[in-house]
């Protein structure tokens, strides 16, 4: 690493990311749970900035998944909180709508991404109800993401679609989100290009 990229490095704001796996077999132990180590794996390839994590494993529980983003958010003034798993008709799933229940304002678009781009890998893509949506508390904001359970969906819905030369197809919705993140105050997260590279409009790009 050069030395000014290492300067670079350190100027960056450091970002705080909950990450929530919500299952009821990997969370009893019948399976090891591979959906916190993905998320976490794929955000450290991705993201520039420092980034403390909180990392949560639960059951399909309504009440444990609100109160877990209350947490996360609250407490722990996350920035953005990514939940894996429980977005199905399933009677036991009900990640997207315990997501809704603490939220303050949907953003439809996450949603309606997801399901585009998971489609261009699996024909149930349209199964998950998955939301995206804010909590906004007094001077803090934070922005969740519902992520289908299946380990591999993580790098799918967040990276996109690429080809064999790993140029773009299809982005990912990670792409929109440090510009959301601005937006609603947070941090100010610069992307690693090869994985996914953030879109900004030109008058909110800083100078680096
Ligand atoms: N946290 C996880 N770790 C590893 N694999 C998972 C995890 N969550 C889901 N999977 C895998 O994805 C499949 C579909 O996920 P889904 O969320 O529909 O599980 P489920 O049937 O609701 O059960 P559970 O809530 O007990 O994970 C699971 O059968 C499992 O193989
Ligand atoms: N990218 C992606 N999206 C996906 C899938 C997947 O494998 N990859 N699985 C689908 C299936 S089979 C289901 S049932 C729903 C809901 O999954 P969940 O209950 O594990 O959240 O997500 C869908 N979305």
């Amino acid at each position: 690493m050069s030395d000014t990229t290492a300067q670079q490095i350190l100027s960056l704001e450091s970002v705080k990311i909950g990450l929530i796996s919500i299952s009821d077999r990997a969370s009893s132990g019948v399976y090891q749970d591979e959906g916190i180590p993905s998320l976490k794996n794929w955000l450290e390839k991705a993201i520039q900035n420092p980034i403390t994590f909180e990392m949560r494993l639960i059951a399909d529980e309504k009440e444990q998944i609100e109160a877990c983003l209350k947490e996360l958010i609250d407490t722990c003034h996350c920035d953005l909180v990514l939940t894996t798993g429980g977005t199905g008709p399933s009677r036991r799933d009900v990640t997207p709508e315990s997501t809704l229940a603490v939220a303050t304002r949907e953003m439809p678009g996450f949603g309606e991404q997801m399901r585009q781009i998971s489609l261009n890998f699996v024909p149930t893509a349209i199964l998950s109800r998955q939301v995206g949506a804010l909590r906004e508390i007094q001077d803090h904001a934070a922005l969740m993401i519902n992520l289908p359970g299946q380990p591999k969906a993580i790098t799918q819905t967040l990276e996109g679609l690429k080809d064999e030369a790993g140029k773009s197809m299809v982005s990912g919705i990670f792409a929109a989100v440090p510009y959301c993140i601005d937006l609603i105050g947070g941090p100010y997260i610069e992307t690693n290009e090869e994985i996914v590279k953030a879109f900004r409009p030109k008058s909110a790009l800083r100078p680096r």
